[in-house]
């Protein structure tokens, strides 16, 4: 065996307070623990459930819990309400410091905006795309509600150590190809459990050259092929970022795998000249290139998600779209990821730009993404979105279709009508 480390291995030796390997279990420290209105009410009764017998029924620390609401907001049902009363409940009882509101957006986009997330972080939230905290070069990880309700108490939780799979990703993007087509090609390689339990960890060039934005959408998208997380080794873009949110942040610069650590896997990729790519139905790695599924007809395109619903994601749609209407007969919804994107996109006009073609712009949250509020997809219906899963059922009806793909061609094909190459409206 190697002496070398990856930086997953080093995030769980500080954690748990000794030198400690891929396949080690361990009893690591949480540093952030986030909880939302779906999966927080059974946290919260987990909780007291654990505390039953003690006095005084406090949190491990109510500065380290995030609890937001994003999934159902505004509240879409009773049940939804009631849920909301019960975080806001716990949240006042408990003096939670990092409550969010209904206001504030979506639990991914929100946690390393306000600052929640620090490279070399261990946190877990319960949802499963908490691996988009890697983007920092932290290891964010998905854990249930029961498991979130143990770390609610003790601030500690079990682990064995993942190992690593290493995504060497080289090349340069060509016009109006991003993150997102890397992460569907990825997936699609890999398929929806190759990297299961693994840490995936995203180098290489091509990787390096994505601004933080871009790389959220890439580590987000791990759990899509089975990944623990998806981490991107910090850099000067990565101290800029989290130094805007926590004044003061260096960087520190071992931070990351060394040139000698051990890997399950390592697969290399050269980007370069890759065409956009699409996931279609229902599968997230039933991915093919976009000239396959091209003329497609769709009802229905959603920008937004915790995946693609920033400022940037919007940004590049604007651009595609280019002051053009979305097509007759296909319904257009945007949804800022959080209030602070919303605010940007607001002044730099992309609102209006949005409303003006007749696209339905609404407030931050989770949205259609998960089919469990508004803007669901009829029997029949073919969705197209920027989101991250498209399983049967997801976006409404198990009779309708969802692809995905990204802001680009989500805009090329809203202004078509179907289906389009983004790099040819
Ligand atoms: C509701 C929540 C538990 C779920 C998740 O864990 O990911 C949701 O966010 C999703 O995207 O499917
Ligand atoms: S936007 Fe979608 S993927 Fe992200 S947390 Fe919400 S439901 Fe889950």
């Amino acid at each position: 065996m190697s002496n070398g480390l990856t930086i997953t291995e080093k995030i769980f030796s500080r954690a748990s307070g000794r030198p400690v390997r891929a396949g080690d279990f361990v009893m690591a420290s949480i540093d952030r623990a986030m909880a939302h209105d779906i999966t927080g009410p059974l946290a919260v009764e987990g909780f007291y459930e654990i505390m039953r017998d003690e006095k005084e029924k406090k949190v491990w620390d109510p500065e380290k819990i995030i609890i937001l609401f994003d999934h159902q907001v505004p509240a879409d049902s009773l049940n939804a309400a009631r849920n909301h009363i019960l975080l806001r409940k716990f949240a006042r009882e408990q003096g939670i410091k990092h409550f969010y509101d209904l206001h504030e957006g979506i639990c991914h986009q929100v946690m390393p905006e306000k600052g929640h997330v620090l490279p070399g972080q261990l946190i877990v939230g319960s949802d499963s795309h908490t691996c988009a905290y890697g983007a920092l070069g932290a290891f964010g990880t998905g854990i249930g509600s029961t498991d979130m309700a143990a770390v609610f108490a003790l601030g500690k939780l079990w682990f064995r150590v993942p190992e690593s799979m290493r995504f060497e990703v080289n090349g340069k993007l060509g016009d109006r190809v991003y993150s997102k087509d890397i992460i569907l090609k990825l997936i699609g390689d890999v398929g929806a459990d190759g990297a299961r339990y693994k840490a995936c960890e995203y180098a290489g060039e091509a990787i390096r050259r994505l601004d933080v934005s871009q790389r959220m959408t890439i580590s987000n998208m791990a759990i899509e092929m089975g990944g623990k997380a998806g981490i991107i080794e910090p850099d000067g873009k990565t101290e800029k970022y989290v130094r805007e949110r926590s004044p003061g942040y260096r960087l520190d610069e071992g931070l990351k795998s060394d040139e000698d650590a051990e890997y399950a896997e390592v697969r290399e990729y050269d980007v370069t000249g890759m065409p956009p790519q699409v996931a279609c139905p229902h599968n997230v790695d039933n991915v093919v290139d976009i000239d396959k599924i091209e003329g497609k007809r769709i009802d229905q395109v959603f920008l937004g998600s915790c995946t693609n619903g920033r400022f940037e994601d919007l940004r590049i749609a604007a651009e595609v779209m280019d002051g053009r209407p979305v097509a007759k007969g296909v319904r257009m919804i945007v949804i800022p990821a959080s209030h602070t994107e919303y605010m940007k996109a607001l002044r730099a006009g992309l609102i209006e730009e949005f409303v003006s073609a007749g696209a339905l712009v609404e407030s931050p949250c989770c949205g259609p993404c998960m089919g469990g509020s508004f803007g669901l997809l009829g029997p029949g219906e073919v969705g197209l979105s920027t989101s991250n899963r498209n399983f049967r059922g997801r976006q409404g009806s198990p009779d309708a279709l969802v692809y995905l793909c990204s802001p680009a061609t989500a805009a090329a094909s809203a202004v078509k009508g179907k289906i389009a190459d983004p790099r040819s409206v």
